[in-house]
């Protein structure tokens, strides 16, 4: 598995990666830039209105309306008022289209953007999110999304009616201009773009750095708020303050860097613009009082220049919002191209159909960048069947079944289930098939019922009693302030270790799977739990293919067969009273527990 090739980065320009994405949406923005471009157009109306009023005033029948045979002053002034109201319904009209088609599909995009991204990193496996920070991953998926749904809601249509107005500005000023007075009014302009660009470059890498540094916030706000109890037990508050401090201040001096770029650059653009705004008014006084263009043809260009040439000041802004949000689409695209490693093969496998027979034949693991943990293990499970895999911490034996679930594929050998390879089996069905109550439980913030069903998300009120009844939950269940309706709380922190544990088992006798995986399920509880729980496994172990993990070893001693294993290999297997006699690693660690048992008994 190529690991490193997950964090590649992409050479392809945001921008590019993101008009690729938004290629669905070509209709809307399409529509969009014709409402943005014919607003531009009708905004620049008013100083050709301000330009005929003038033109009326010093030609009077000679004016352009004049021209058109409307020799008298009241007329002319009532035709330009009409065509100014015209104007203004249609500018008006299209300024309401463009910006709601622009917002709607900055909604769009952002909500389209946020599923795809999150549906994709569900699909990302184990070892991504082992060198990713789920703080950072967040960030992306929340901040750096609606950075860009802020450039699309304005910014992207602030673009093209800058670049619209540049362009009419060229062109009117040709048209009416001795070439000597445009060349003079446009001569800012290469530099300003040029400037543009250039400055766009630098602010990149600065905004980069902004968005990283965001990120790595983040991850230290996610990491400490889900320890705080760590926190507090070891009064360490003052030492997470400061670490905090530390990210919080590394984020404020990476924007300090990018705001001391990015606001220089509106006062260099105004004194560019200054160039040109001089340059007309003086010139083109001239050129009036020389007669070589009319009155109003320069009161024309000064409104103009005042209503085209200003805004370029803003280009600043919109061109640090669009480096922003360029910084942000490169994580959300790179997010989005980080390559699926763990490829689903398309073998179905009925649930109804599975025998449950596992196969490990010559398995080799190793984590990213370690030593092997599993090293050539064979491991035969027949169909209905309870193994147990016990042995010293660290030995491989969570690997196993985090093989077995495809959280990670091997790097040699093979795993198969009813005889057909997992990696080429369809990998939902494969996983359906699988109950694991795991060592760690992950309950979801909703009811107890929710979390009962969670997998089985159709069933009902009856089968999830059922269940909790099985799991030996439903007495603790029912004297919860509301009982099934109660609130479990984030991770299911308002509930005890061993009620979670009871959870997690109800939830996996609900689902029902031909397989069943209990790694550790009886290791955070009570003699009496322990008791309780072991009672509902012998219940739902039966005729159910189950591998069982765990460090007590009294838990499995009925197992119809028991591994040992060390370092990654399986060392020692037989029945208990087989392992027993043989006197080895087993016999030795059963010594041990019992005598503790017995020991802590007395006690
Ligand atoms: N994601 C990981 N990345 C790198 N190494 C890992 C990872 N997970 C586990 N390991 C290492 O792999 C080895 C086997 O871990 P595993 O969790 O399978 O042990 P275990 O036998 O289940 O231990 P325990 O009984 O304590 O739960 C350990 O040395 C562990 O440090």
């Amino acid at each position: 598995m190529a690991i490193t090739s997950k964090f590649r980065k992409n050479s392809t320009h945001p921008l590019q990666r993101l008009l690729n994405y938004a290629r669905r949406y070509r209709q809307q923005i399409w529509q969009a830039t014709s409402f943005s471009i014919i607003n531009t157009i009708l905004d620049i109306a008013p100083p050709w209105l301000i330009g005929t009023a003038v033109d009326i005033l010093v030609k009077q029948q000679d004016s352009i309306i004049g021209k058109l045979g409307i020799k008298n002053i009241v007329s002319q002034f009532l035709l330009l008022s009409f065509i100014t109201v015209i104007i203004w319904i249609f500018e008006s009209l299209s300024q309401y289209v463009y910006d709601r088609i622009w917002r709607n599909l900055a909604q769009n995009i952002q909500h389209a953007l946020r599923l795809d991204t999150y549906n994709h990193v569900q699909e990302l496996d184990s070892a991504y999110f082992e060198e990713s920070s789920t703080g950072n991953l967040m960030s992306i998926l929340n901040d750096d999304i609606n950075q860009l749904e802020d450039f699309l809601n304005f910014g992207a249509n602030d673009i093209i009616q800058i670049s619209t107005s540049i362009i009419i500005l060229t062109i009117g000023a040709f048209w009416i201009l001795p070439p000597f007075i445009t060349v003079a009014v446009l001569l800012p302009m290469p530099f300003i773009v040029w400037g543009s660009f250039a400055y766009q470059k630098r602010l990149e890498t600065r905004y980069a750095d902004v968005r990283e540094k965001a990120g790595f916030l983040n991850a230290r706000l996610a990491n400490n708020l889900s320890g705080i109890n760590t926190i507090k037990s070891f009064t360490a508050e003052e030492y997470e303050n400061a670490r905090l401090a530390d990210e919080s201040e590394a984020y404020r001096k990476s924007n300090s860097k990018a705001i001391k770029l990015s606001a220089a650059f509106i006062p260099l653009i105004r004194m560019l613009i200054l160039v040109g705004f001089t340059a007309l008014l003086f010139w083109g006084g001239m050129a009036t009082y020389a007669g070589t263009i009319s009155i109003g043809s320069y009161s024309v260009l000064l409104v103009l220049v005042q209503r085209l040439l200003w805004p370029l000041v803003n280009l600043g802004e919109i061109f640090d919002k669009y480096q922003r949000s360029m910084a942000s689409a490169n994580r959300v695209m790179n997010l989005l191209d980080a390559p699926i490693n763990i490829i689903r093969g398309d073998i179905p496998l009925h649930i109804t159909e599975v025998r449950g027979e596992i196969d490990f034949k010559q398995v080799t693991f190793a984590y990213y960048n370690r030593e092997p943990v599993i090293k050539k293990l064979s491991l035969h499970i027949p169909s209905g069947k309870t193994i147990a895999i016990v042995g010293s911490t660290g030995s491989g034996k969570s690997t196993l079944v985090k093989l077995l679930l495809r959280f990670y594929d091997i790097s040699s050998g093979t795993i198969t289930v009813d005889g057909i390879d997992i990696q080429k089996l369809n990998l939902h069905d494969l996983r359906r098939s699988i109950g694991l109550v795991s060592q760690d439980v992950f309950l979801f913030h909703g009811t107890v019922a929710e979390n009962i069903a969670y997998g089985t998300f159709d069933a009902n009120d009856e089968q999830i009693i059922k269940a909790a009844k099985i799991a030996e939950a439903h007495d603790f269940i029912m004297r919860l302030p509301e009982s099934y309706e109660t609130i479990v709380g984030e991770r299911g922190q308002k509930l005890s270790g061993g009620q979670r544990q009871r959870i997690a088992i109800a939830r996996a006798v609900l689902k029902n799977p031909p397989i069943l995986v209990l790694d550790e399920a009886t290791s955070a509880v009570d003699n009496e739990t322990e008791a309780a729980i072991q009672r509902s496994l012998e219940k739902i172990t039966a005729n159910r293919t189950t591998i069982a993990i765990a460090h007590r070893l009294s838990t499995i001693r009925n197992a119809d067969r028991i591994y040992v294993m060390e370092y990654g290999e399986l060392v020692e297997s037989g029945t208990h009273e087989e392992l027993l006699e043989r006197n080895g690693i087993y016999a030795n660690l059963w010594r041990v527990q019992s005598g503790v048992r017995s020991r802590s008994q007395n006690l």
